[in-house]
């Protein structure tokens, strides 16, 4: 298949003229708001709306019948009078089965509505890997974007989006194939990930170098980065349910 994938390493990369109406974006926040997303739907959340801002957020929570849960962070920490913070920890069944959320978080939430404008959405993580993978394989244009930190790059993210493309496994990546269907973010990523080679080296261990890994590691989060470094042991995806709304809901693969 013909598929083109581009990578924004940050989301500033997705400028306004950037035409995503045609495309199914990916958006990574390995640390910690997709890990958090991926970690609810197994505990049988219902809807997670995202919100750009702690007001917007707690505002829709008061405006809705059925009070949904308060969920996200600032500084990494939980926000004051919300009901969850950002750890995967957190979203227990006993906690989010059968609730909807609200999630407002530093740099996730806002890589998500930085491509609202995309035709499909999905939201992955390390431990939803292979059912995100299955749901875009025959996407002919694929942008994935790092959430990164605070508007850095964050290794994190980079190493996700790289295995992605490496279970993709695009007729670009091939040394014969011409290389117009993989951007050059693309093939940075497929690099630092066949680098990390997480055969010989934790994948935790890399987290922890990372930006966002020292960041938490920094704020007392160091167990969330083993955590966020389980490789697909969800079975299905984080994906939008209509277009123009920041809903999403998880699907249970098979
Ligand atoms: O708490 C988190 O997981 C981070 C905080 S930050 O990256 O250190 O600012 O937020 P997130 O939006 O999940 O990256």
């Amino acid at each position: 298949m013909n598929q083109s994938i581009s990578v924004s390493l940050t989301p500033s990369e997705l400028s306004p003229e950037c035409d995503l109406h045609q495309a199914c974006s990916v958006i990574i926040d390995v640390l910690r708001a997709t890990s958090v997303m991926a970690t609810a739907g197994q505990s049988g959340v219902g809807r997670m709306t995202t919100c750009e801002n702690v007001h917007a957020a707690a505002q829709l929570a008061d405006q809705t019948p059925i009070r949904p849960l308060l969920c996200g962070e600032r500084h990494c920490k939980p926000i004051d009078g919300f009901d969850l913070g950002n750890s995967p920890a957190e979203y227990t069944p006993e906690r989010v089965a059968d609730r909807d959320l609200v999630l407002t978080t530093t740099n996730g939430t806002r890589a998500i509505h930085a491509a609202m404008r995309s035709r499909r959405l999905l939201a992955a993580s390390f431990l939803n890997l292979n059912a995100t993978v299955a749901a875009v394989r025959s996407e002919p244009h694929l942008q994935i974007v790092c959430a990164g930190t605070n508007g850095q790059i964050s290794f994190e993210d980079v190493l996700l989006a790289g295995a992605i493309i490496d279970r993709l496994d695009p007729p670009a990546l091939q040394d014969s194939a011409p290389s117009g269907h993989l951007d050059d973010s693309a093939r940075i990523a497929w690099s630092a990930w066949r680098q990390a080679d997480v055969n010989t080296r934790p994948l935790g261990q890399s987290l922890a170098q990372s930006l966002g890994g020292r960041n938490l590691i920094e704020a007392g989060y160091e167990a969330d980065l083993q955590r966020c470094a389980q490789v697909s042991t969800i079975d299905g995806t984080i994906e939008r349910v209509d277009p123009g709304e920041a809903v999403f809901e998880f699907r249970r693969r098979g």
